[in-house]
C-alpha cells in the first residue's frame, strides 16, 4: 500500500533541505503544496507526474489545489513503521494506485523536511478526539461552535484572522457568516468566484502563499472584516455525505501556511464539517420554531377567546352611567380605581368615552366600543402586574386628567381620544418580562427577533396589537373618521404607547422639565407631544400616587413579576438584576430610588401643568416617605423581609404612618387615606381582595429569601436626605 504522510515534495527546484515551511521554491517554479508525492517506486509513474507538474507550472492548476483526502483509522500503520497514533491518509480522488509499502528511507529522500521522529509527528499532526467532543457539545449554539473551531484552528496554525462562509445550496452561493440571528443573512457570492468560491466549487483546500500573485484572488470576496490578506489557507467543509457545508478562510500566517497546517486542516475539516452541519440543522430547526412563534406573535392575544353576545349586549344595553354610579369618589385623583371591582371595569371603560363626549363627537358605535373593550381585556395576560386591572387603573387616571380644564385647553379632542385609547391598550399581551429580557435572553424571544433593531420591543408589540384590534370589523370604532384624522389618531396612539417605555421617558425628562420651566406652548407640536407623553407616563405610574396601602400592594405585584423573571433568567444561565433576584432584592430601597428618581418628578411636573392633580404629587412624595420609614423598620429586622408578605403587614403599615406623622402630618394623612369598600349601586359587595394577584412564578414555585441589599438607597443620597431634598424642591416649585 502506498502510504504517505504528506511528505512535501516540491518540484526538485531546490535542495532537499528546503524547509516544509519555506514560503516557496525559486520564484520561477511554483511550489505545489500537496501534489501527489513523487516517491513512487515506479519510475514511469514518477516521470509522468513530474511532466504533469512541469506542464502545469504557473497555471491556475498549479495552486496547491489539494486533492480530497479522507481520514482512515490507522490500520497497518505499525507495519508502515509510522508512530502508532499517526492516522494513515489515503487518497480518494486519485486513481487507486498499487498498494505499496512505503519505506521510511524513501521519506528522507523525497520529503522536504528531515524525517526525524519529531518532524514525523509534526508532519502528521493528530487532532485529539477531545476537540471533537467539544464541537459536538456545541451543535446547539452555532456561533459558539464557530468560535471554538476557529480558536482550535488558530491555536495550531497561528493565523491572524478568519472568515467563515456557508454554502447556500438553494441559491448556489457562498454566504458570509456574520453571527446574525438568522442564518444566510450575510453577503452572498457566486460559487467559483474568488478563492472562497473556487474552494467551494472544487471542494479542495487552497494554500495561497502570496495572494497578490494568485489569479483566483478577488479582494471583495476573499478579504472580509477589513482584513488585508497576505496569504490564505482556505479549506472546504464537506460532510460525510460529501455535501459542501461551507468554506473556512484563515488569513495571514507568518511566513505562510505550511504543509503541516494543511495536514492539520485536512484532518480537522472533516469533523468540523459534520459538527457544523449538525449545528446548522439545529439552527434551522430553531429558526422554523421562531418563525412559528413569530406567526403566533402576529395573532392578537386572546383572539381565540370567544366574545359572548350576552357580554356585548350587557354593555350595549347598559344605560349611560354617570361616574357616581361606581363611587362617590370615583373622580378623585386619590381614588384607587380597582376598588370598584373587576366586574365593573368594562362598564367604567365605556363610561370614560361617554363622559368625555367622544362617543357623540366621533359617532363611536356602541356595539363596536363594547366589543373593543371586551377584546382588549382578554388581550391582557393573567400576569401579576401588567394585566387588565393595570390597564383599567391607567385608563382611569388618564380619564381624570383628560377631563381637567387644564388638559382640555392644552390638548385637542383627537389627542385626548388618542390618549384614552392608548391607555386602554398600552400593555396588551405583556408577558410580565421586561424589554431587556426580550433582548438578552439566550434563545432570542420572537418579539426581539421582530422588533429588536428599533428598541422598545414590548411597546412596539403592544402598539401592533392595538392597531390590529382597531382594524378588526367588530372593533373599528374609528371607522367614521376621515382618513386623515384616523391616521393622526393612529400616529398619536403609537407615539404615546412607545412613550410608556420608561427608558424612553428618562431620555425626554429634561425636555419636559424645560417645557414646564419655559411654560407650555400649545402652538408647539413638540410641547403637545411632550405633554401627551407626560400624561401617559403619569397614568402608567399612577398606582404609586394613590394611598400607601394601594401603592405597596401594587408594588408587590411588580416584584412578583420581577422575581419570576429573575427565576427564568437564572434557569437560562443569565444573572438577573439585583432587583429581580429574589435572593438579593430588597424592595424598600428599590422603591425609594424608583420614586425619588422617576415617580416623584413625573407627578411634580404634571402638577405644574394640571393644578387639579396637585394632590398626586403630594401623595407620591408621602409614599416615598413611607418607603423610607419602612426601610428603617426593616433594616432593624432583616429577617422580616425574607418574603414579600411584610408588604401586607397591617400593623407594620400603621407603624409606618405613625413614623411619618411625626415628620409630616399632611403626608401621613394622604398616605393612610382609605376609602370605604366600594359597592357600586345594585351590585354584590366586593368580597375578593381586588388588589390580590397571587402568583407562583412563570414556571416554578418561587423560593423566597431576599435579604436587605447592601448600602443605602442607591445613588448618592439615603432616604432621609432624599426627603429633605424633595421638600426643598417643593418649596421652590410652586405646585
Ligand atoms: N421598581 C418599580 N418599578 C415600577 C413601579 N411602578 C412602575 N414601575 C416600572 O415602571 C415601568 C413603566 O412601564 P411598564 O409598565 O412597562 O413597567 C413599569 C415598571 O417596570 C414601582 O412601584 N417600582
Amino acid at each position: 500500500m502506498t502510504v504517505f504522510t504528506g511528505a512535501a515534495t516540491a518540484a526538485k527546484s531546490s535542495t532537499s533541505s528546503t524547509s516544509a515551511n519555506n514560503a516557496s521554491a525559486s520564484p520561477t517554479v511554483w511550489r505545489k503544496t500537496s501534489h501527489p508525492p513523487l516517491h513512487f517506486n515506479n519510475n514511469e509513474t514518477r516521470n509522468r507526474n513530474l511532466q504533469m507538474q512541469l506542464k502545469n507550472r504557473g497555471t491556475k492548476d498549479d495552486w496547491g489545489a489539494s486533492l480530497r483526502y479522507d481520514i482512515e483509522e490507522p490500520t497497518s500503520s505499525c507495519s508502515s513503521g509510522l508512530p502508532i497514533d499517526v492516522p494513515i491518509v489515503r487518497k480518494l480522488s486519485r486513481p487507486l494506485i498499487q498498494q505499496q509499502q512505503q519505506k521510511m528511507e524513501d521519506l528522507d529522500e523525497t520529503c522536504s523536511v528531515s524525517s526525524t521522529d519529531s518532524d514525523r509527528t509534526i508532519l502528521s499532526p493528530t487532532v485529539p478526539m477531545s476537540i471533537f467532543d467539544k464541537f459536538l457539545c456545541l451543535t446547539s449554539n452555532l456561533s459558539g461552535l464557530i468560535s471554538c473551531i476557529i480558536a482550535e484552528a488558530r491555536k495550531t496554525t497561528e493565523c491572524e484572522q478568519y472568515a467563515v462562509f456557508f454554502y447556500d445550496d438553494d441559491n448556489k452561493k457562498m454566504v458570509l457568516f456574520n453571527n446574525e440571528t438568522m442564518l444566510m443573512t450575510g453577503k452572498a457570492y457566486e460559487l467559483n468566484t474568488g478563492i472562497v468560491g473556487r474552494v467551494g466549487a472544487t471542494q479542495r483546500t487552497m494554500n495561497i502563499r502570496d495572494v497578490s500573485r494568485c489569479p483566483f484572488f478577488v479582494s471583495d470576496i476573499d478579504e472580509q472584516f477589513d482584513v488585508k490578506a497576505r496569504n490564505i489557507l482556505a479549506f472546504p467543509l464537506v460532510d460525510s455525505s460529501h455535501s459542501l457545508i461551507g468554506v473556512i478562510v484563515l488569513y495571514n500566517k507568518t511566513p505562510g501556511f505550511s504543509r503541516n497546517d494543511e495536514k492539520f486542516i485536512k484532518r480537522f475539516s472533516y469533523f468540523v464539517a459534520n459538527a457544523i452541519a449538525h449545528a446548522i440543522l439545529a439552527k434551522q430547526i430553531e429558526e422554523v420554531r421562531t418563525r412559528i412563534h413569530m406567526v403566533e406573535e402576529f395573532k392578537v392575544q386572546g383572539e381565540d377567546v370567544v366574545i359572548e353576545e350576552v357580554d356585548i349586549m350587557r354593555l350595549v344595553n347598559d344605560p349611560l352611567r354617570d361616574w357616581r354610579y361606581f363611587s362617590q369618589n370615583f373622580a378623585d385623583f386619590s381614588f384607587p380605581p380597582r376598588s370598584v371591582g373587576e366586574n365593573h371595569f368594562h362598564k367604567a371603560s365605556m363610561m370614560f368615552f361617554e363622559d368625555l363626549g367622544f362617543s357623540m363627537q366621533y359617532k363611536l358605535n356602541k356595539r363596536k366600543l363594547s366589543f373593543l373593550v371586551l377584546r382588549v381585556s382578554v388581550g391582557y395576560r393573567p400576569v401579576p402586574y401588567h394585566n387588565w386591572s393595570h390597564a383599567f387603573a391607567v385608563t382611569h387616571f388618564c380619564w381624570l386628567t383628560l377631563r381637567t380644564d387644564a388638559i382640555r385647553r392644552a390638548l385637542n379632542d383627537m389627542e385626548r381620544l388618542s390618549l384614552l385609547i392608548a391607555c386602554l391598550c398600552h400593555d396588551i399581551d405583556h408577558r410580565g418580562t421586561t424589554n431587556s429580557f426580550q433582548m438578552q435572553s439566550l434563545q432570542k424571544t420572537p418579539l426581539s427577533v421582530l422588533y429588536s433593531t428599533e428598541g422598545s420591543v414590548l411597546e412596539r408589540h403592544h402598539f401592533a396589537q392595538t392597531i390590529k384590534l382597531l382594524q378588526q370589523e367588530e372593533c373599528s370604532i374609528l371607522e367614521n373618521l376621515p382618513a386623515a384624522d384616523f391616521r393622526t389618531i393612529v400616529n398619536t396612539i403609537r407615539e404615546v404607547i412607545l412613550a410608556t417605555d420608561i427608558s424612553a421617558h428618562l431620555k425626554k425628562q429634561e425636555r419636559i422639565k424645560t417645557m414646564i420651566r419655559e411654560g407650555y406652548n400649545p402652538m408647539s407640536f413638540d410641547h403637545r407631544y411632550l405633554l401627551m407623553c407626560l400624561v401617559m407616563t403619569a397614568s402608567d405610574l399612577s398606582d404609586q400616587a394613590k394611598n400607601f396601602h394601594n401603592a405597596k400592594r401594587i408594588a408587590e405585584n411588580i416584584y412578583l413579576e420581577f422575581f419570576a423573571q429573575g427565576d427564568l433568567e437564572l434557569q437560562l444561565g443569565v444573572k438577573p438584576l439585583e432587583m429581580m433576584d429574589r435572593t438579593n432584592a430588597y424592595v424598600p430601597t428599590v422603591q425609594i430610588d424608583f420614586l425619588y428618581k422617576i415617580g416623584v418628578p413625573v407627578f411634580q411636573l404634571l402638577a405644574t401643568v394640571v393644578p387639579e392633580g396637585k394632590t398626586t404629587a403630594e401623595a407620591i412624595e408621602a409614599n416615598h416617605m413611607c418607603w423610607v420609614a419602612l426601610d428603617e423598620e426593616c433594616r432593624n429586622n432583616p429577617a422580616a423581609t425574607n418574603e414579600l408578605e411584610y408588604l401586607r403587614d397591617e400593623q407594620l403599615e400603621r407603624r409606618i404612618y405613625e413614623k411619618v406623622r411625626k415628620i409630616d402630618p399632611r403626608a401621613a394623612e394622604l398616605a393612610s387615606k382609605r376609602f370605604e369598600p366600594v359597592y357600586a349601586n345594585g351590585t354584590v359587595p366586593q368580597t375578593q381582595d381586588i388588589l390580590d394577584h397571587r402568583f407562583d412564578g412563570y414556571d416554578k414555585k418561587y423560593q423566597l429569601g431576599c435579604h436587605p441589599g447592601s448600602g443605602g438607597s442607591g445613588g448618592q443620597m439615603n432616604g432621609k436626605q432624599q426627603i429633605r431634598s424633595l421638600q426643598k424642591t417643593k418649596s421652590k416649585v410652586s405646585l
